[in-house]
């Protein structure tokens, strides 16, 4: 098979999904989004890399878009798609993965639980917000990652303070409800086509609230509960989306999710792979081949062309 891994900045975590399509045998490229360009043209729409014609060179691509990439990678997966090319993610999945508020929504529409979480349009609406929330709290960018852009306030002043620097710059955020129970320590479960398939916890090792490791967060090896489990698999479903790092609190009520990580890392000292020993790289390979062979048996009319939740194309006619 010919495997594409489309990727921002040619990470480790890139390479090594590279190199496991390849040690399966398959033909595999690792291309930077930033040397693909495209023709929108009905009677020849095209993709390039660099200056080759790659419209129809791969059976699968596989993306690990960083977040700064979310519009322009999803737009050339939405051209592949529409090349008829397998794409292992829906770029509506990874889109949603990358906005906290949206991705909460599709979290409520199915009754999963989280952090009681507000947003309003002023920073008057806010304070009002702040009542209902209770302090402390959180803030958080709505794109923010590895921990930054995320604030725990104590007062309604030094909310006030983060939230006008936050309007003054244009950046969209949201409040949380603190959950002080979790002291510094989260759950990351990594889910692969509908399967977790390696799970650990997180914690800060300085007395900070997030737990996260490029904070300095360390990590150790965790089993979900049965109940932990069908929450975060429920939570991958709502969004549709097949690779990703969900995470969650366990909280006085119960677990609570804070986010679904899209195109997650999972190398490094700390990371999922090192410290569960499971191959991660291969599961995602695996997975994206097992999907390739359904995808292509598909009959498709040249009528007209879907993007279905789980990145399948469909067609209808
Ligand atoms: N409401 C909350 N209550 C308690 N702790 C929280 C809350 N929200 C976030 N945290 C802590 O802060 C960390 C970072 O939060 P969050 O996952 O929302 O941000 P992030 O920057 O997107 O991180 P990542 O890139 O790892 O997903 C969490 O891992 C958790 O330890």
């Amino acid at each position: 098979m010919n495997i594409c891994i489309l990727s921002t900045d040619q990470e480790k975590d890139d390479h090594r999904l590279l190199e496991a399509a390849r040690a399966k045998g398959h033909t595999a490229e690792l291309y930077n989004i930033r040397d693909i360009s495209m023709v929108l043209d009905t009677d020849k729409p095209t993709i390039c890399w660099r200056d080759k014609d790659i419209t129809k060179t791969f059976d699968a691509i596989i993306p690990r878009l960083n977040v700064n990439f979310t519009d322009y990678g999803t737009n050339v997966l939405q051209q592949f798609i529409c090349g008829r090319t397998y794409v292992s993610e829906s770029p509506a999945a990874l889109r949603l993965g990358r906005d906290k508020l949206k991705c909460l929504q599709y979290l409520l529409a199915r009754g999963l639980p989280f952090p009681a979480t507000g947003i309003a349009y002023t920073p008057h609406g806010f304070r009002q917000l702040a009542k209902v929330i209770g302090m402390p709290m959180i803030i958080k960018l709505i794109e923010s990652t590895e921990g930054t852009g995320i604030f725990l306030v104590n007062s309604l002043k030094e909310m006030d303070n983060i939230v006008r620097t936050f309007s003054q710059l244009g950046a969209s955020y949201i409040i949380q409800r603190f959950v002080a129970e979790a002291a510094g320590t989260d759950i990351r479960a990594f889910v692969v086509g509908g399967k977790v398939v390696a799970s650990m916890c997180r914690r800060s090792q300085d007395g900070d609230f997030r737990s996260n490791v490029a904070l300095g967060g360390c990590s150790e090896p965790y089993k979900l509960t049965a109940a932990e489990e069908q929450m975060v698999l429920s939570a991958t479903a709502s969004i549709g989306i097949n690779v990703s790092g969900v995470d969650f609190v366990r909280s006085n009520q119960g677990p609570l999710l804070l986010e679904i990580n899209v195109s997650p890392d999972f190398t490094g000292e700390q990371g999922i792979e090192k410290i569960t020993g499971i191959n991660i790289a291969d599961a995602i390979i695996d997975f994206a081949v097992s999907q390739v062979h359904g995808f292509y048996e598909q009959r498709f009319s040249s009528a007209r062309v879907l993007e279905s939740p789980r990145g399948i194309l469909c067609a209808d006619g």
